[in-house]
């Protein structure tokens, strides 16, 4: 809508730790619908960046706004907009698979909760393993189990830390698929990623972090993350 506040606004963020910055400032201005990659070598600063944008972490300066206002980390109102995927997984050693996935469905008071575990549960592939406990799973299905529950509730932003790790490249080429009808239907997301086709799958736009922060389109920073020049 014109003149409506953009989602998310990202002013001059400093991310970094005990004062020092990890990366060059980020400003970038994301709206509904927009996916937007984050890429850079290991140790540049991507997860330190979201984690900040999330909340997860203070700035060192500048500022998120959030619909027009301060992003308040600990609001119940960002909470409930926003779906965020970490490596950072954390379980409840006596829920089932199928459990866990009630539990977010009712936190989110879902109309329709059995429906809704029922088809996450099938797109991510976790039928077989729905009465499993999470310590019983394999790696790759515990992201499986961790995505189940991002994409099961509502969200108007998702903040995805390298969600294609420990997949396999089918279940990779679903994710970008179901990120991207996402993005159609006016979530938007944030993907940080090593994978340079899953890049160009799901973003529109495209920051490198480094000691400066670069908006290239996807197609060229995919190239730029594989060492080879843009078509
Ligand atoms: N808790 C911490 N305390 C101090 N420094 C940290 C901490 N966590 C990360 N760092 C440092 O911050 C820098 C950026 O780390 P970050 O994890 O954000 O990089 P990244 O771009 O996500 O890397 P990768 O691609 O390897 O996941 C690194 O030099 C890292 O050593």
């Amino acid at each position: 809508m014109p003149g409506s506040p953009a989602l998310l606004d990202v002013t001059a963020l400093s991310c970094g730790f005990m004062g020092h910055a990890v990366c060059g400032e980020v400003t970038v201005t994301i709206a509904s619908g927009e996916v937007l990659g984050i890429v850079g070598w290991n140790g540049a600063g991507k997860s330190t960046v979201l984690r900040t944008v999330a909340g997860r972490q203070d700035a060192l300066s500048g500022s998120v706004r959030f619909r027009g206002e301060p992003r308040q980390e600990e609001s119940a109102r960002w909470r409930r907009a926003v779906s965020a995927v970490f490596d950072d997984d954390a379980w409840f050693p006596g829920l089932t698979v199928r459990e866990h996935l009630h539990l977010v469905a009712a936190g989110h008071g879902l109309a329709a909760p059995d429906r809704s575990v029922d088809q996450e549960l099938a797109f991510f592939g976790l039928e077989a393993a729905a009465k499993a406990f999470p310590e019983t799973l394999s790696s790759g299905q515990r992201r499986r189990l961790l995505l189940a529950a991002a994409f099961l509730r509502p969200a108007d932003l998702m903040l995805l830390d390298e969600p294609e790790q420990r997949l396999d490249p089918a279940m990779v080429a679903r994710l970008g698929e179901r990120i991207v009808a996402a993005a159609d239907e006016g979530m938007a997301a944030v993907v940080v990623t090593h994978d340079p086709q899953f890049l160009t799958r799901v973003a529109g736009r495209c920051l490198v972090i480094d000691d400066d922060v670069d908006e290239l389109t996807p197609a060229r920073a995919a190239a730029l993350i594989t060492g080879r020049p843009a078509e």
